[in-house]
């Protein structure tokens, strides 16, 4: 049988290369004669820099970009001929801040926007990828760090400035007034094509949008959540109010009609709510919202890879409700299920009921974890735990197991 091992990372503990390679070594283990292939994968999140290089080439670039605490960090830009890729977690990503520090009420995306900012420089087209974020502000840190990198000095009022670098607690104070220089930065990336690889599709606000759906998982508690919230809410009305009808770029025909009707369509796009809101903040800067994971599985030729294979192994940390909204275990699935090739998931959580993961097009699902009390020994050691699970799976499935 031939096998290819496509995950994702799993959360902060394997990137998707480690993962693989795990998931391989442990199918090896277990069924010897299979011939097994790997093709680590990355929404936008954690890894998308890493697995399109890997799969691409072309030039990595270091630059050094502001943390979500406010300290200098190390990031990187990709750039294959004009178009250059970068990740948003590399400013943003969860595991810069440590657990005693994790407030995403006072968290700053302003990072992400120094990262746009040192793209642009011999672009055609910028790729952000969004997600794995430990922010949520709306992207209003990554207005401030495009807009001080591309205005004339003074754009923003020194009292805006600081507000907006703050992180999302306080955007409820900001006013349309306060953001008029918007559409000026919009029109500062006019000639570049500026697409967003977002790892969920959620909207801005809402049950599933940035707050509701992803703020704790940063530090938030459920009060905080509930502030955020009106905070982002109010700051969306305030931004698109500030940015007027447009005339050219995508989502140009969403913001006609009143402030209200145009606040409610933007923060409502597939993706607005990625990375705590930064898809929102690149949208109206003009970018296109893209599935991550759809993208790279494009870039790798996901499906001329799985069609050599008889079955297909994904995974991430744990599948969940987020999983089905535009991850790589659901872009894996929906990629295979065409081919008729069937797709296994192994996952250190799963967390999602066979019904659901059925109708996502997954043939079976295994976690490395079967119970929440061996999570914490399975996170002490993940690549021997995901390795051990790997092989056990690889018993179940492979026909040549005990010839
Ligand atoms: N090797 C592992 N064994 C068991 N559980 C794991 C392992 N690795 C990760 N997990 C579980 O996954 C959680 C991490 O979840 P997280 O959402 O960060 O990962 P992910 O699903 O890969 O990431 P994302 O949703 O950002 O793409 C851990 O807290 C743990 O519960
Ligand atoms: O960063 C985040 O908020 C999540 O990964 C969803 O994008």
């Amino acid at each position: 049988m031939r096998v290819l091992m496509a995950p994702d990372g799993f959360g902060t503990r394997l990137t998707p290369a480690q993962a693989a390679d795990a998931l391989r070594d442990g199918w090896r283990a277990g069924a010897p004669h299979d011939v097994v292939d790997v093709c680590p994968l990355a929404d936008g999140g954690p890894g998308f820099v890493a697995t399109l290089h890997a799969s691409l080439g072309g030039d990595v670039e270091p630059v050094t970009v502001t943390s979500p605490l406010g300290a200098p960090v190390p990031a990187a830009l990709l750039r294959v001929g004009t178009t250059v890729h970068v990740e948003s977690a590399h400013a943003l990503g969860l595991d810069l801040v440590p657990d005693d520090r994790r407030d995403p009420t006072r968290t700053t995306s302003r990072g992400a926007g120094e990262l746009v900012a040192a793209a642009l420089r011999g672009a055609r087209r910028v790729v952000v990828g969004l997600g794995g974020s430990a922010t949520n502000d709306a992207g209003a840190g990554l207005l401030l760090g495009l807009a001080t990198a591309l205005l004339p000095p003074g754009a923003v009022a020194e009292r805006v400035a600081a507000l907006l670098a703050a992180g999302g607690g306080g955007l409820g104070e900001v006013t349309a007034d306060d953001l008029a220089w918007l559409p000026d930065l919009r029109a500062a990336l006019r000639d570049v094509d500026l697409l967003a690889a977002v790892d969920v599709d959620v909207p801005l606000l809402g049950l599933q949008g940035a707050s509701a759906g992803f703020s704790q998982q940063k530090g938030a508690t459920p009060e905080q959540a509930q502030a955020l919230e009106r905070a982002l809410g109010a700051f969306a009305h305030a931004a698109t109010t500030a940015l007027g009808p447009v005339r050219t770029g995508p989502g140009a025909d969403l913001l006609g009609g009143g402030p209200d009707v145009r606040a409610a369509r933007l923060t409502g796009l597939p993706g607005a709510g990625a990375a705590g809101g930064v898809g929102f903040a690149l949208a109206l800067l003009g970018a296109r919202l893209l599935p991550g994971a759809s993208l790279v599985a494009d870039a790798v030729d996901l499906p001329g890879r799985i069609a050599r294979h008889d079955l297909v192994v994904t995974g991430e940390g744990r599948t969940d409700w987020q999983s089905l909204h535009g991850k790589v275990v659901a872009e894996v699935a929906a990629r295979a299920l065409p081919l008729a090739v069937p797709t296994v998931v192994v996952s250190g959580e799963v967390q999602v009921g066979r019904r659901e993961l059925s109708a996502a097009g997954v043939t079976a699902a295994y976690a490395v974890a079967d119970d929440p009390r061996d999570v914490p020994a399975a996170l002490a050691d993940p690549v021997g735990s995901l390795r051990a699970r790997a092989a056990r799976v690889a018993r179940t499935w492979s026909p040549a197991h005990g010839s």
